[in-house]
């Protein structure tokens, strides 16, 4: 099912390319517009007022949110439906790369449009950093930024296509990383073009 090979090392960062194949990534699509349907995408507002340019929804127990009082996880799809199941496939990935006992009680889809992009941060706002952050690329090529656990250190940049695999965890799990930029329609897996980024996270 999963195309393993050794993971290139950035800055700590484990990059699995190819990690699905383009099979596996069809049905990893098939799944996501299911998990779309039930909680469709939203356009999140920072703290600052301002949009995100990425749209998003999540699966599992609870779904990260950001609104003008900022980020949280929430229990709740913002129209009050539940958050639909983790892909079983995704929870199977987990168990292959994650190293870690515990499952993903929550997955981020976020989706990249023409002119999306998502500026450096860190991932600290779940509970359990003792588990990582497995990110899976789906559709157009994004340019990936890592720098280090302190704000403003030195960056390296890679390009992730569809099917990538990264995991970022132990002393990088709180490693600053951002994406600068999509290859609008590099990749024909989207019909319309763009990317899907899924993030597995112990949230709580
Ligand atoms: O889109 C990506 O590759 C990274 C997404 C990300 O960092 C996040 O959702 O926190
Ligand atoms: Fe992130």
């Amino acid at each position: 099912m999963f195309q393993e090979s050794a993971p290139l090392i950035l800055r700590g960062f484990q990059v699995y390319k190819t990690f699905l194949g383009t099979d596996a990534q069809q049905i990893l699509l098939g799944q996501l517009r299911e998990v779309a349907r039930v909680a469709p995408v939203f356009t999140p507002q920072l703290a600052s007022g301002r949009k995100m340019s990425v749209r998003m929804t999540s699966a599992g127990d609870v779904g990260w949110f950001s609104d003008v009082n900022g980020y949280r996880y929430i229990e709740e799809h913002p129209s009050g439906t539940a958050w639909p199941d983790i892909p079983q496939s995704l929870l199977d990935l987990w168990d292959v790369v994650s190293g870690c006992r515990r499952r993903p009680d929550s997955c981020l889809v976020n989706f990249y449009g023409e002119d999306a992009r998502m500026g450096m941060h860190q991932d600290n706002d779940e509970a359990d950093l003792t588990c990582p952050v497995v990110s899976v690329s789906l559709g157009d090529d994004a340019l990936f930024w890592v720098g280090g656990t302190a704000r403003g250190g030195k960056t390296e940049s890679i390009w992730l296509n569809s099917g990538d695999v990264v995991v970022f965890g132990g002393d990088v799990r709180l490693a600053w990383h951002g994406v600068d930029k999509i290859r609008f329609r590099s990749s024909g897996l989207l019909p319309k073009g763009g990317r899907i980024n899924i993030t597995l996270r112990v949230a709580r």
